[in-house]
């Protein structure tokens, strides 16, 4: 279970995440939906203490992970990995060694900067790529791939540090149609498969829907909605969305007059 209770993060004088408190039981896909600038983003980085809280606590299995520094603190983020809109692959480096990457919290530095990673680690680090069909590009410049291909090297490489949760922080935002449904079919199977805990903050109210087991709506900060998909009415939605109502989820049909 990891549980946040009051978690409140500010930058200056803005509040970003305000009071949230939601206990997510182990193995739950959420998603994290609202408009731009709501905290989603904060909140995942929060949680992993990317963002430091101003106050409140991030509980996970019982261990309070809001005070912790050092090795702690590493072994913290090891445990819940976070997969990125941009990617953050190192271009420049192969598909393998990317993913080997995530071996780095577990793995003595100089076998990264030799690149003499152990055979166990290398047949992890296929295995992951085979997973999501992509062991194939191994050898392959990270650069060289599409957006598609590269987000699911992400997540191997998220799954190198043996994480218990997954954040993917707007994982889809960068890619096209065929390939935002690659990568939430990898997420999906990431949480099902491996029973790993996913929150995942997504602009788009249909995948939300689709393939969250709950959603947390988040305005100014704070949660203003906490329910399953099917919760989410058309009237919820627009509620959370304001202005952008129409925009994430279409016009509002009811609430115009039909054209004589
Ligand atoms: N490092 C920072 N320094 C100052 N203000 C920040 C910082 N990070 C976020 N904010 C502010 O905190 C608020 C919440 O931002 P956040 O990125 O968490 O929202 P979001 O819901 O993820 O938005 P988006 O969907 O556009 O990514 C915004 O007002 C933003 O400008």
């Amino acid at each position: 279970m990891l549980k946040l209770e009051g978690l409140t993060t500010t930058f200056g004088k803005t509040c970003a995440v305000q009071d949230v408190s939601l206990s997510i039981p182990a193995g739950q896909f959420v998603g994290v939906i609202g408009r731009s600038g709501a905290g989603k983003s904060t909140l995942l980085r929060t949680i992993n203490r990317l963002a430091e809280p101003t106050s409140g606590r991030v509980i996970w299995r019982d261990a309070d992970m809001t005070g912790v520094s050092g090795s702690q603190l590493r072994d913290w983020r090891r445990r819940c990995s976070m997969v990125f809109q941009q990617f953050n692959l190192v271009g420049r480096l192969d598909v393998l060694n990317n993913v080997l990457m995530g071996r780095l919290t577990q793995t003595p530095f100089w076998r990264a900067v030799t690149k003499t990673w152990s055979s166990e680690d290398r047949a992890l680090a296929f295995a992951a790529l085979d997973q999501f069909d992509i062991s194939g590009l191994a050898s392959q410049r990270a650069d060289q791939l599409s957006g598609g291909q590269q987000q699911r090297v992400a997540i191997c490489r998220a799954l190198m540090q043996d994480p218990e949760i997954i954040l993917a922080d707007e994982p889809v935002a960068s890619l096209d149609p065929r390939n935002t449904g690659i990568v939430m079919d990898a997420l999906a199977l990431v949480n099902r498969q491996f029973g790993l805990t996913v929150l995942c903050n997504l602009h788009s109210l249909d995948l939300a829907r689709g393939y969250c087991d709950r959603l947390v709506g988040m305005a100014n900060g704070r949660v203003v909605f906490d329910g399953t998909p099917a919760a989410l009415t058309d009237a919820a939605a627009r509620e959370l969305y304001g202005m952008d109502a129409d925009e994430v989820i279409g016009p509002d049909r009811a609430a115009k007059p039909p054209v004589a």
